[in-house]
């Protein structure tokens, strides 16, 4: 048996995405069935002390070699690096992610993408020029439940997709949650706001069940119509989107579809984490498939026939074979003792795409996430939803 090439990756900030991924990236991939690679961290970044990086790759337990910074700047300089995650608020992934390429290093970057499609367009062309392999960190498109959806869609099951339905919302509670208004689900400085943290997720699976499972030559851009309600406690941040969507398709393949994707920090898709309503219906004249909550995590689809064929199929996430307490973004919420939390399918697909030479994610390539860049900008348009320059510019290096 071949001996599994290793991924070396660094990691450029230290806050709770990083913590799990991380995390998720140093268990041992064969409790997935991942034979071909196995990741490591060789460097850690923060921007605010290198004593912060320390205490980060210690809490992780990353191998005792690894290097801390106290700047991303040292961090991209690393040469025994092959990848960086970028885990900064979305307001600096343009600024992050543009550091990284052009030092020359291989970058995988959390959602949403950047602030805007200008930005995201600029990275695609750096990391083009340059040769590099760029992603974004959009983790659900890599989980098995995800790859079960698309096939039941590509192989017909309930017949040409006609309309989806997607929500991701949390009742987070703001005014009580974020008091100051600084942290970055309400920040405008950070890009905050319900559409581009949670927002991107509903638009994600009405992606990739009504445009990734077309064929590469036939995908075209939706049309779309939006309301954004601004948070009254910092102005400009959204409280709730909601987008109606119409894709053109050809007579052939089932004409046009529809879509409607919701988000909200004020209401729920799984009030009192009731996880029973799916977040995700997905129509067809054969019958739907639903998803369950939360969406950017899911672990339940329910297949449900117009001839009365139910099929319901839980999705457990395999663990790194120990207990583990995997944070979730917001204080609080654990994964059950044993489980991963899921970010190592994206960590492996980027992993494969180096050692294959591809530059782009297999299910998410930079034409997509562009284009879905570009619907947020219009939604934000349509509600007049305005982030500061100096996070919205395409100049770099820009302070921030
Ligand atoms: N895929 C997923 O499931 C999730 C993805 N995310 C995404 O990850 C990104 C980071 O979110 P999260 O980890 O929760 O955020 P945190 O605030 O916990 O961490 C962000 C880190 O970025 C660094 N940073 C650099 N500049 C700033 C700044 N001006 N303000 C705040 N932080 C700064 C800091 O690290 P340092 O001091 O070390 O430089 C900080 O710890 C977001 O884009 C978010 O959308 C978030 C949660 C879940
Ligand atoms: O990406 C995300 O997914 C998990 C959520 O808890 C988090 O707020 C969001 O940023």
């Amino acid at each position: 048996m071949t001996e599994p090439k290793t991924i070396r990756w660094g990691i450029l900030a230290t806050g709770g995405i990083a913590l799990t991924f991380t995390r998720d990236l140093l268990a041992d991939p064969t409790t997935r069935g991942v034979k071909h690679l196995k990741h490591t961290v060789v460097a850690a970044a923060s921007s605010s002390s290198k004593s912060r990086a320390e205490d980060f790759l210690k809490e992780v337990k990353a191998p005792s070699d690894a290097k801390a910074y106290g700047s991303y700047e040292e961090l991209v300089k690393d040469s025994n690096i092959d990848i960086v995650y970028v885990a900064t608020p979305h307001s600096h992934h343009y600024q992050n992610a543009m550091l990284c390429l052009e030092a020359g290093k291989n970058v995988l970057c959390e959602k949403a993408f950047t602030v805007n499609a200008a930005q995201a367009r600029k990275l695609a062309e750096k990391a083009k020029e340059k040769n590099l392999f760029l992603m974004e960190a959009v983790w659900t498109r890599y989980f098995p439940l995800s790859i079960y959806v698309r096939e039941q869609i590509t192989s017909g099951r309930i017949g040409p997709v006609a309309r989806v339905l997607s929500d991701n919302s949390m009742a987070l509670d703001p005014e009580e949650s974020f008091p100051d208004g600084k942290h970055r689900m309400v920040n405008p400085d950070l890009a905050g706001g319900a559409l581009l943290d949670l927002g991107i997720y509903a638009l994600t699976w009405v992606f990739q069940t009504l445009y990734h499972t077309q064929p590469e030559d036939s995908r075209q851009p939706p049309k779309l119509l939006a309301y954004v309600k601004n948070y009254e406690a910092t102005g400009k941040a959204d409280e709730h989107s909601t987008i109606i969507l119409s894709f053109p398709r050809s007579k052939e393949a089932g004409g046009e579809a529809h879509a409607v994707a919701t988000t909200s920090l004020r209401v729920a898709t799984s009030p009192g984490d009731n996880m029973d309503v799916p977040c995700v219906r997905v129509q067809g004249p054969k019958g739907e498939i639903q998803v369950f909550p939360h969406s950017f995590r899911p672990l339940k689809t329910k297949l449900i026939l117009s001839d009365g064929t139910v099929e319901e199929k839980d999705w457990p996430i395999p663990g790194p074979g120990k207990g583990s307490d995997w944070y979730n973004g917001f204080g609080g919420q654990f994964n059950a003792e044993g489980e991963g939390h899921g970010m190592f399918w994206e960590a492996d697909e980027a992993g494969s795409a180096l050692l294959e030479g591809r530059k782009e994610g297999k299910y998410l390539g930079l034409e997509e996430s562009i284009l879905i860049m570009e619907v947020m900008d219009e939604v934000r348009k349509q509600g007049g939803l305005v982030y500061p320059d100096k996070i919205e510019t395409t100049d770099y290096p820009t302070k921030l």
